[in-house]
């Protein structure tokens, strides 16, 4: 059976000290279950010092976004290379925020993704429609075209390990989360498109999260459906009691 993966993205939110003890509080807190795996997607400047604070516990570091090279003259960017020396983990890729106010693409995030494993980190890949193309009926060819561009290349092993969070834009921030049956609907059918492009069994260890106004009040419901591994979580993931109980969710 597949884990269950809660990721609480940040965003742009919290100083470094109201990092600091929500980390402090979370990691003597955290259930210690394989059955679910909690990571914090946090802005770069926190991440040294809650990567030092989570040693020893299950809570893992994320970025919420890098550059694909190495290293080099992009000033204001931050490369895998960096992300890795400081103990980082996991990384967002291609969010629909940075998709939208950062010019990301469907490219860029396929040249992330090779990078982030050619560095040992595990990214966290973000697909998901506007609220135009749901009304237009185009969700699960939008979506399953942004699946196969952001993993082309990839070997069956690092897609197996790629994490896949679908996220309607529609339902991000706004209080309107997908209900549950269509957000199942969707997670099958990235499903139906990684066992297209690589293997049954990749398709079958691959994590989809689903993302979008979860809260603790609806994350039971979505945990339940057959091809929801996790979710990826705004808002409800910025208190420690919340996004407590959305890992506890996980190991239900
Ligand atoms: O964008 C999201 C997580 O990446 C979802 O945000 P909310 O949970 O605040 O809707």
């Amino acid at each position: 059976m597949r884990k269950k993966v809660i990721a609480g993205n940040w965003k742009m939110n919290k100083v470094l000290s109201e990092a600091n003890e929500f980390v402090e509080e979370v990691k003597s807190k955290v259930p210690t279950s394989d059955r679910v795996e909690a990571i914090v997607c946090a802005p770069f400047p926190f991440l040294p010092s809650l990567v030092e604070k989570t040693q020893g516990s299950s809570v893992k570091v994320a970025a919420q976004n890098m550059h694909f090279e190495d290293n080099g003259a992009f000033t204001g960017e931050v490369s895998p290379v960096m992300l890795k020396d400081l103990g980082v983990t996991h990384v967002v890729l291609g969010h629909s925020e940075r998709r939208e106010l950062f010019a990301e693409t469907d490219e860029t995030v396929n040249k992330k993704a090779h990078a982030a494993f050619n560095h040992g980190l595990t990214p966290i890949v973000c697909v998901g429609e506007t609220l135009e193309q749901r009304e237009a009926n185009e969700t699960k060819q939008l979506v399953e075209q942004q699946v196969k561009k952001a993993l082309e290349g990839l070997s069956d092993e690092q897609v197996a390990n790629t994490i896949i969070a679908y996220e309607p834009i529609w339902a991000i921030g706004t209080g309107k989360t997908a209900s549950s049956e269509d957000a199942n609907e969707v997670c099958a059918h990235v499903r139906t498109v990684v066992k297209e492009i690589t293997s049954a069994d990749t398709a079958d260890q691959v994590i989809i999260q689903y993302g979008g106004s979860v809260k603790p009040a609806n994350v039971d419901e979505l945990l339940a459906q057959s091809d929801i591994d996790g979710a990826l979580v705004g808002g409800a993931s910025l208190e420690a009691d919340s996004f407590l109980q959305l890992v506890e969710a996980g190991t239900k």
